[in-house]
Formats: structure tokens, C-alpha cells, sequence
């Protein structure tokens, strides 16, 4: 027993040792402030698994950036605006690699997408895909299909509208499958294969993006073996995963190509990519690249407006008195005979500050995706460490500002409207990113979500559930956490 006494011994000191040793190298290399970490761990054990960006919001008392480590790597937290343009926007150059996950991406099938992508040549052909296709002169031609999808989701909200939550996700798939592929879904759009294939696989990257997957399959790489029949197989094993991206990216090519082919396919995103780089004299490669392009755009439109219009839905619950002044100003610039249209939006301030407040009081992608430097760098005396550093830009610590948004918790619409009620210049575009890595689908997500809400307000009253006996139940919402915050 009395071996005990040295060996525990040798341990502490081992231990005690490291813990300095870690110290000083972080000291000596002038990295930002930030929390003590642990030999090992890291800060890992500081941070709320289903809230990270709350943790790292508090972490600005120790300055901004904040450094610390993360599952054996160094992550610099931005948690301002001001330290967000100086990096992402004046310094886009250097900061806009993503981070390298050799483990997750070639493996699990999920090189494919754009957001993952390093700054480099392939990147660039998505972005290209992106500006021809998604640019606010370019993306009126989908209003259409928009519109059609919003009416579609008022009828699905009429005959079941305890299934509301349903609806709103099948609106993001429909508008994008039309839009990006001329894909009409059907009433039940669970028969229709392509929906399946797209929202399985949209479904499975929601999970093995997220920041606790991540961690689990760098540390131990091996778990992508364990067979998709295990408990937790379907999310960890590989060849799945590779199959349903696949089966995600192929699916709605392979059906619009044989449309095209048939001369029934009318516009979409996709056949204007082909036409626009018809001339591209790699074909093989523009193929892969508008394939995967239109893919990631696929995920980027489901998940992240599905929930902004369930963000949407929360606010209109806890906050009726705006619910009642947007629909006063719907109603008297729109009357009760009709639906709106996107030419009504100039007249309707107060329904478009509502949208931007929607993006600001709970953003669905709080710590947008990590961004990495490519050179190491100085910043305000600080280094900035090059190899696989993550640099996340927290913008739910920037839309909490409360110099910029006093009292930030409270959904006020008004904040983004001045004194003569007109708009204000901010659109709160940080809910979208920053810097050469900007969301590329933001004019068409908020021509989504605006005729979405819109028609919504204009149709129904959103109220609080009633129990048994009558009495309304005020929501108490928990956030999934993943690449986006979802309420469920
Ligand atoms: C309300 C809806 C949406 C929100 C809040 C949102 C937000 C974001 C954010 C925060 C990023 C990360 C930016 C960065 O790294 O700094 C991003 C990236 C991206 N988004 Fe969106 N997005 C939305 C809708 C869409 C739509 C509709 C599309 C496509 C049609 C799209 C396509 C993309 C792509 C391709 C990227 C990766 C860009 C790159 O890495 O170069 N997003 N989005």
C-alpha cells in the first residue's frame, strides 16, 4: 500500500508541473487573455455544452479576443463587432480558412460543402456559383416559387395548426428545392424521395457538425467504424454518412438533369449556374462544383430559416403587442383582400424591423462557422496562432451589445426603426457573418423569411397554447445546439 504514497506523489508533481509549464508557453507566446485552461482538457470543462456562446460572452471580462483551448486546439473567441470587422473584414486575407478536420470531412462525406471548405480555388468556383445566382438582382426571379410556398404554408397552417412547427420546416425545404432545383413538393411531402434524401441528410450534418460530435470523433477516430445498426451507429458510422451526402447532393441533380433533358424543367438556380458557366473549360469539375455548391445551399436554407421562423414564432407568442402593431400595418397598407406581395414590402417598416429584430434577439447560427488564419498574426499587441486555430466570431455576444441593442433580451422591433418611424441602417447583417465567408444565401433567406412572416401576420394571430382547463401555457423553450440553435 505504502507505493501508493510516492506514485501519488510523482503524479501531483507531474501534474502541478504541466499546469506551469502551460502557463508560461502561453505566456511567452503574447496570446490573448483569456481563462486558465487545464493540461489536457483544456477549457473544455468550463464551457455549458448546450450554450457555448453564453460561456464565451461572459469570457469578455478577461478582454476581447479571448483565447483559450478546445479538444487540444486554440480557439480566439471574438466577442465585438469592432474586433470582428477588424479581423474578418480588414484583415479578410488572412482570416478566411476554415479549420482542418481530416477525421470528419473526406470520411463522413461532408467535403462537399462550401462552408467547410478551405480558402482555395474549389472555394472560390462555390462562391462564384453563389454571386451569379444568389445576388439581390438575381434572386427576384424566385420570388415566385417564394410566394407559392408561403400561401402553401398558410393552407398547411389552417388544417393542422398544432403541426405548425412541421409546416415552417417544410416551407425552408420547399422554397429552396424550388428555387435550386424546380422540385414542386407534394401535399405530403414525406412520399416524395427527394425530400427524404434531403432532409435525412440535412438532419444527419445538424449532428455531426456540431461542437460535442466534433470532439468526440477527433479524439477517437475509430468510432467511425462502430456499425449504423449500434446505438449511435446512424450519426458516428462513416459509410453511412458518406452515403446519405451522396444520396443528398445526387438525388435532386440526377432528377433535374432527366427534366432538363425532357424539356419539362422550368428556371431554377441550378440550370442558370450550368448556363453561366457552360464555358467553363474544366465541365467535369463546374459539375462537381455546382453540385456541391447547390447542396450546401440546400442545407443552408432548411435549417437556418426553418428556425428563424420558429424564433419568429416564439417572439409572436411572449410579445403580442408587437404581434398587434405589425398586423395594424399590414392591414393598412394591404387591406383583408389579399395576400401580400414582395412590391408591398417599401410600406411595410415596421414588419421589416420585425424581421431584422427576429435575426438579432435569438441568431440560429450564434457562433456563425469558425474561421481560421492562415498566416500567424499580431493584433492589438495580441498573437493570433496560425496552425489549426480556430477564430469564432460569437454573434450572439455582438447582437447583446447593449450599446448598440440596450436592453438586448427584450424583442423590440422598434430598435431598428428611428424617431420618424423609418428604418434605420442597421440590418443586422452580423447575424449572417463576416468577411469573405459572409452567408452567400442572405438576400434570398430574408426574402424567405420576410414573406413568410408577413403572410403569416397577416393571416393568424399567434397565441399561447391552453392547458386542460383552459388556462394558456406560457412557453419554456430549450435551444438544440448543432452548427445552428434550433428551439425545440
Ligand atoms: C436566416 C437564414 C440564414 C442565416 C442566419 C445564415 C447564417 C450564416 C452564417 C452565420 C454563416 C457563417 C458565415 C461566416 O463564416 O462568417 C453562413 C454561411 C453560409 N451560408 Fe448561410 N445563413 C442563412 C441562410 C442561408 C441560405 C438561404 C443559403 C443558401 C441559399 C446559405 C448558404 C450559406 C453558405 C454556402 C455558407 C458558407 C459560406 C462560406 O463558407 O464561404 N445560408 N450562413
Amino acid at each position: 500500500m505504502y507505493f501508493l504514497i510516492p506514485a501519488s506523489a510523482a503524479v501531483i508533481v507531474l501534474v502541478l508541473t504541466t499546469i506551469v509549464r502551460t502557463r508560461r508557453k502561453l505566456k511567452d507566446k503574447g496570446l490573448p487573455p483569456g481563462p486558465k485552461p487545464l493540461p489536457l482538457m483544456g477549457n473544455l470543462y468550463q464551457v455549458d455544452p448546450a450554450h457555448p456562446w453564453i460561456t464565451f460572452a461572459e469570457w469578455k471580462r478577461y478582454g476581447d479576443p479571448v483565447y483559450c483551448q478546445m479538444f487540444g486546439r486554440d480557439v480566439v473567441v471574438v466577442n465585438s463587432e469592432r474586433v470582428a470587422q477588424d479581423l474578418f473584414e480588414k484583415r479578410s486575407r488572412n482570416y478566411s480558412d476554415r479549420m482542418s478536420m481530416p477525421n470528419m470531412l473526406e470520411p463522413y462525406g461532408l467535403a462537399f460543402d462550401t462552408a467547410a471548405l478551405n480558402h482555395d480555388t474549389v472555394w472560390r468556383g462555390h462562391r462564384r456559383v453563389f454571386q451569379q445566382t444568389l445576388r439581390p438582382e438575381t434572386i427576384v426571379a424566385y420570388e415566385a416559387t417564394q410566394f407559392r410556398c408561403a400561401a402553401n404554408l398558410l393552407k398547411d397552417m389552417r388544417i393542422t395548426p398544432e403541426s405548425w412547427w412541421k409546416h415552417i420546416r417544410k416551407y425552408s425545404a420547399a422554397v429552396i428545392m424550388g428555387a435550386m432545383y424546380d422540385h414542386e413538393l407534394p401535399m405530403k411531402p414525406e412520399e416524395d424521395i427527394t425530400f427524404r434524401t434531403m432532409v435525412e441528410g440535412a438532419d444527419l450534418i445538424f449532428i455531426i457538425a456540431s461542437a460535442g460530435m466534433i470532439a468526440l470523433l477527433t479524439a477517437l477516430p475509430f468510432l467511425r467504424y462502430v456499425p449504423a445498426w449500434c446505438p449511435g451507429g446512424r450519426w458516428l458510422n462513416a459509410e453511412n454518412s458518406l452515403r446519405r451526402m451522396n444520396a443528398l447532393i445526387n438525388t435532386p441533380f440526377n432528377t433535374l438533369k432527366k427534366r432538363i433533358a425532357s424539356g419539362e424543367a422550368g428556371p431554377c438556380m441550378m440550370s442558370e449556374a450550368f448556363a453561366k458557366f457552360e464555358d467553363m473549360s474544366k465541365l467535369e469539375d463546374a459539375e462537381r462544383i455546382i453540385k456541391d455548391a447547390c447542396g450546401t445551399a440546400y442545407i443552408g436554407e432548411y435549417i437556418p430559416t426553418g428556425s428563424t421562423l420558429i424564433v419568429f414564432t416564439l417572439a409572436m407568442i411572449l410579445y403580442p403587442v408587437v404581434q398587434k402593431r405589425a398586423q395594424e400595418e399590414i392591414e393598412s397598407v394591404v387591406g383583408v383582400d389579399r395576400l401580400h406581395e414582395f412590391s408591398d414590402k417599401p410600406l411595410l417598416p415596421y414588419t421589416e424591423a420585425l424581421v431584422r429584430e427576429t435575426l438579432r434577439w435569438r441568431p440560429v447560427v450564434p457562433l456563425a462557422i469558425s474561421h481560421a488564419a492562415t498566416s500567424d498574426d499580431i493584433y492589438e499587441g495580441y498573437s493570433i496562432p496560425e496552425v489549426g486555430a480556430a477564430v469564432i466570431p460569437n454573434i450572439w455576444a455582438m447582437t447583446r451589445d447593449p450599446e448598440k441593442y440596450p436592453r438586448p433580451d427584450t424583442f423590440d422591433p422598434g430598435r431598428f426603426l428611428d424617431a420618424n418611424g423609418h428604418l434605420t441602417k442597421d440590418t443586422c447583417e452580423i447575424s449572417f457573418g463576416f468577411g469573405r465567408r459572409i452567408c452567400p444565401g442572405r438576400h434570398f433567406a430574408r426574402a424567405s423569411v420576410w414573406i413568410a412572416i408577413a403572410q403569416i401576420l397577416a393571416s393568424f394571430t399567434i397565441e399561447k397554447a391552453k392547458d386542460a382547463s383552459g388556462n394558456p401555457i406560457t412557453p419554456a423553450p430549450e435551444w438544440a445546439t448543432g452548427i445552428t440553435s434550433q428551439v425545440f
